[in-house]
């Protein structure tokens, strides 16, 4: 069956062989098997720590949970209540529809939209719409921002983010192009020094240290490479990325994640974290993230 609607999760088939599972609780990618156009054998590109809960307890450890309306540690007023990254990630989500089901895509759609618990501490009116497409050697993840209200205001401000964890040995991997492109060092031991842009001076961005980069207004395109492999990540309207590894250093004082996990991963992830989307009454924003397994 290409789309299998179970109670927590939905699984997404291709008849070219990849495959996706997505969890209610967070809309959260947690796996996506995939061979690549040298290797027809699907293999796991995603990386959840295998301490990750995936009940709906607590945000998943990996895979690629949805950030929003804030990234970080709130920065903006409307976001004062709500947690860091945001609630998207901890609210179950509603299967809508199978947008499509043929050789181009399996497509299915997830909706979110606001509750009890969620306008408890954010009153902003919205309506989020997730779409996560498998082709034969892709992924692509797009959300959708809606501003519900009625007339042009309240305006909706936000920050959004795909976090994705992809499966690579963070000893080899690189991370291309970002030379030249400045970026936040969130590892600084102090805030002015993590509010000071940097910029990136190396050809190709390594994760060997620990590393919690955003880097504003990036290209858009980039590539993570290691010996055996390659996967491309592609973003549209997610003008910053975010490259995460914490690395054994602060990766083992996290507690669902598995031992030696951060040797495990890289997160390349595509955001609009630097500043905020600001959405009048009746306006859509897209943000895409499209993963293609190259090698
Ligand atoms: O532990 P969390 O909330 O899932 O966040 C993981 C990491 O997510 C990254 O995107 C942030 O840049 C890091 O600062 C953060 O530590």
């Amino acid at each position: 069956m290409p789309v299998d609607k179970q109670s927590d999760r939905i699984v997404l088939n291709h008849p070219k062989g990849s495959s996706a599972e997505i969890l209610l609780y967070g809309a959260t990618v947690i796996s996506w098997k995939s061979g690549s156009t040298s290797s027809s054998l699907p293999t796991e590109r995603l990386f959840v720590s295998s301490k990750a809960a995936l009940d709906g307890s607590k945000p998943v450890r990996g895979g690629i949970p949805v950030v929003f309306p804030c990234f970080g540690a709130p920065t903006h007023p409307d976001h004062s209540k709500l947690s860091q990254h945001g609630f998207a990630r901890s609210e179950t989500w509603s299967l809508d529809s199978v947008v499509m089901d043929n050789e181009a895509g399996v497509s299915v759609k997830l909706t979110l939209d606001p509750n009890g618990r969620v306008t408890e501490k954010f009153d902003k009116p919205f309506h989020l719409e997730y779409v996560v497409t498998l082709a034969e050697h892709q992924l692509s993840t797009d959300l959708h921002v809606k501003n519900t209200a009625q007339s042009t205001t309240p305006t909706l401000e936000f920050q959004a983010l795909l976090h994705n964890y992809i499966r690579a040995p963070s000893e080899e991997v690189l991370i291309t192009p970002l030379q030249g492109v400045s970026y936040y060092d969130k590892t600084e031991s102090t805030e002015e020094l993590r509010t000071h842009p940097k910029i990136e001076q190396r050809s190709a961005v390594d994760v060997k240290k620990f590393t919690d980069f955003a880097y504003e207004n990036a290209p858009g395109k980039y590539e993570v490479t290691w010996s055996s492999g390659k996967v491309e990540v592609k973003a549209t309207n997610f003008k910053d990325v975010v490259v995460w590894n914490p690395q054994q250093e602060v990766g083992s004082k996290i507690g669902d994640m598995e031992d030696g996990g951060w040797e495990r991963y890289v997160c390349v992830e595509p955001g609009y974290v630097r500043g905020f989307v600001k959405l009048e009454g009746g306006q859509t924003w897209v943000g895409q993230q499209v993963l293609t397994a190259k090698l």
